[in-house]
């Protein structure tokens, strides 16, 4: 792989390679654009098979990054970090400490969190060593568990779509497909029901159904009958690639609204969504209520202005909406744009010296 070349492709701006001897550690951290602000991405510990897979890995969640706090009205770039090992063998107090003095050396360029194979004990190792952690327990200043954040960030963009669809932002009465009634979904039903929506649920673990039956009156579904059921929103919170060629053709909803990451399988399947005229909220953008709640801590963690913030998320939906018909694109491609045309804003802004220290950050991008 000719690594500048990949850089260059999406004009990431820094690869940073972290190794300790002593600990072990082999570690990537990948900065893509810091036009917003410093770079927040979760640090994840994968075994990758080889060192390329685990750098074009690190380059491709950076990149995700960047949109998703662009979108989200973060004053936040994009940037992720790996660790190359096994979450279950590999970790030591040491491997995280160095990893953490990593991050210090970057003065806040890079802003780490929990994300797949590390948690919340973890980021409390990396935080001895450097203040640019998020995602820390709410003893230590953090802001806790974001999956409440995040189910509310999605029913904001339930409501956005069901107006467009409806013409009423209201839920009351309209049938909701949940897959996946895990820490988001379950909270998720919850709020749903609250607003006298009807649920159907469907999950492979028995108990977690069951809760959402008795709870909420849910009505139980096989895993693969949610694609065919008849309803007006189909919410998929447990995998990704679930909409895909297969599904597509089988679904009996209005809209797509849920808080899996990678819902598309390809891009393409944003076109077939809307050439079967399914209006679908931008996974990125739907489920960014984790992020927005884990990036107040940055400001001194409040539970009630991060609330506020989520409820944004039902105005960023409508603005991709908006964009979606005005360029004549799928709502997936209006959600890059509406990223883009905040960044290539504030980074056209006039060069003054503002005394200011990121006063001088700000530069022209032609495209990221
Ligand atoms: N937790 C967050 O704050 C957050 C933030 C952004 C995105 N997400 C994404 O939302 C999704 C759900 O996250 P979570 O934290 O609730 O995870 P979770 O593991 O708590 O819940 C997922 C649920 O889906 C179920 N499930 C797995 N495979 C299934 C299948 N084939 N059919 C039906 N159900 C299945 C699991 O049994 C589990 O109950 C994930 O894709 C995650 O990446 C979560």
């Amino acid at each position: 792989m000719e690594i500048f070349e990949k850089l260059a492709e999406y004009r990431y701006e820094q690869l940073v390679f972290c190794h300790d001897k002593s600990t072990s550690l082999r570690a990537i951290i990948a900065i893509h654009d810091t036009t917003l602000g410093p770079a927040l991405g979760g640090c994840r510990m994968w075994p990758y098979r080889s060192e390329e897979e685990a750098v074009v890995d690190a380059l491709r969640l950076a990149r995700g990054m960047t949109y998703k706090a662009a979108a989200s009205g973060l004053n936040l770039g994009g940037g992720k970090s790996v660790i190359i090992g096994d979450s279950r063998t590999d970790k030591s107090e040491a491997l995280l400490r160095s990893f953490g003095r990593y991050i210090e050396t970057l003065g806040g360029r890079y802003i780490t969190a929990e994300d797949v194979g590390t948690s919340l004990e973890d980021m409390a190792y990396i935080q001895i060593e450097t203040s640019h952690v998020v995602g820390v327990d709410r003893a230590s200043g953090g802001s806790g568990d974001p999956s409440p954040f995040t189910a509310l960030g999605v029913l904001q963009g339930m409501k956005a779509c069901v107006e467009e669809v409806f013409g009423e932002t209201s839920l009351e009465g309209r049938t909701v497909a949940v897959q996946g009634v895990g820490n988001v979904g379950y909270p998720l039903c919850r709020m749903l029901h609250e607003e006298g929506a009807s649920l159907i649920v469907t999950d492979v673990n028995r108990e977690a159904v069951e809760r959402a039956v008795r709870d909420f009156g849910a009505k139980p579904v096989d895993p693969e009958e949610i694609f065919s059921i008849s309803c007006d929103i189909f919410a998929p919170c447990a995998l990704g690639a679930v909409i895909n060629d297969e599904t597509v053709p089988k679904l009996r909803c209005r809209i797509v609204a849920g808080s899996a990451n990678n819902v598309l399988l390809e891009p393409r399947h944003g076109e077939a969504l809307a050439e079967r005229g399914i209006l679908y909220a931008p996974d990125y953008v739907i489920n960014a209520g984790g992020l927005i709640n884990v990036a107040d801590e940055l400001e001194g963690y409040s539970a009630e202005r991060a609330r506020k913030r989520v409820l944004r998320i039902y105005d960023s939906v409508k603005s991709i909406i908006r964009i979606s018909k005005r360029d004549s694109v799928p709502t997936h491609l209006a959600a890059d744009t509406m990223a883009l045309e905040r960044i290539e804003a504030i980074s056209s802004m006039e060069r003054l010296h503002t005394g200011h220290p990121y006063g001088q950050l700000y530069r022209r991008r032609e495209a990221l």
